[in-house]
């Protein structure tokens, strides 16, 4: 399901940005520009306003910011110069975002210490859950899947907030919790399409073997 709506919406973000992209290409901005500079925004919305209890301006900022995560990618592909150190950069500028993200919701909810246990388990996993398919990705495995992946995470943040700003308080401490439950859930089933990948590809080598050099 996660899959699905991340395909969807990521190509519709991109026809939606689509006049943006045009101008970046029309003024020679590269990728890794806007990935940097999407970075900076979320720690302007999350350490800026997010930590001042500023919650609509934070999911407004850290929102627009962190969909030129979409764009980028786009950017980069229009200018064919999808590449391999650009991809680097994505995965850890998308890290360094989410941990300040966490950070500062951390330093919001210092004072209560049940929700801040949520957000440490939250920026722990969120950790974790990218960490997995990365380190599988290295070893030749398969690990591209997960209910909760960057952008639900965003996603269901952003919800919450917009909820508690609302003065529905419960809202962004149960956005949290709902998202460490679903963060470690994640994990586990990277953990296991992993060890699936890895049986799989154990047996194909035990079959060619079984075969003989053609
Ligand atoms: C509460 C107070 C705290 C503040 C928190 C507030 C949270 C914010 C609230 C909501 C955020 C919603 C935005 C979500 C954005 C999600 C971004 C994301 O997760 O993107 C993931 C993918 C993009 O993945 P990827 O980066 O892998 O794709 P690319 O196309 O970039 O390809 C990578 C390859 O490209 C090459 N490359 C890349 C970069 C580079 N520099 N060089 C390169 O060469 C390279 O080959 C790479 O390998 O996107 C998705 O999966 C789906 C997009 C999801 C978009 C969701 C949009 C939601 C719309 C509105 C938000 C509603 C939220 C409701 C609350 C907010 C309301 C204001
Ligand atoms: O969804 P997730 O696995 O937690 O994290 C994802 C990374 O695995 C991917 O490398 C990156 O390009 C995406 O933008 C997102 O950061
Ligand atoms: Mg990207
Ligand atoms: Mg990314």
């Amino acid at each position: 399901m996660a899959k699905i709506f991340s395909v969807t919406i990521k190509s519709a973000t991109v026809r939606l940005f689509d006049p943006l992209i045009r101008a970046l290409l029309r003024l020679g901005v590269t990728a890794n520009v806007v990935t940097v500079i999407g970075t900076l925004g979320v720690g302007v919305g999350a350490l800026g306003f997010a930590t001042r209890g500023h919650l609509v301006a934070a999911v407004v900022i850290v929102t627009l910011s962190a969909l030129t995560d979409v764009v980028d990618g786009a950017l980069a592909r229009a200018q064919r110069k999808p590449g391999r150190f650009g991809a680097l950069l994505d995965s850890t500028m998308d890290r360094v975002a989410d941990g300040m993200v966490f950070a500062s919701l951390a330093y919001l909810y210092r004072d209560e210490t049940p929700t801040l246990v949520a957000v440490l388990i939250c920026l722990v996993a969120g950790q974790v859950v990218s960490y997995v398919k990365a380190r599988a990705e290295g070893l030749g495995l398969d690990a591209n899947v997960g209910l909760v992946e960057r952008a639900e995470r965003l996603i269901s943040i952003g919800v919450g907030g917009l909820l508690t700003a609302a003065g529905v308080g419960w809202g962004l401490p149960a956005a949290l919790w709902l998202l460490a439950a679903g963060s470690i859930f994640t994990v586990g089933q990277r953990m296991v399409q992993a060890a699936r990948s890895d049986r799989q590809q154990l047996a194909d080598q035990r079959a060619a073997g079984r075969q003989g050099p053609a």
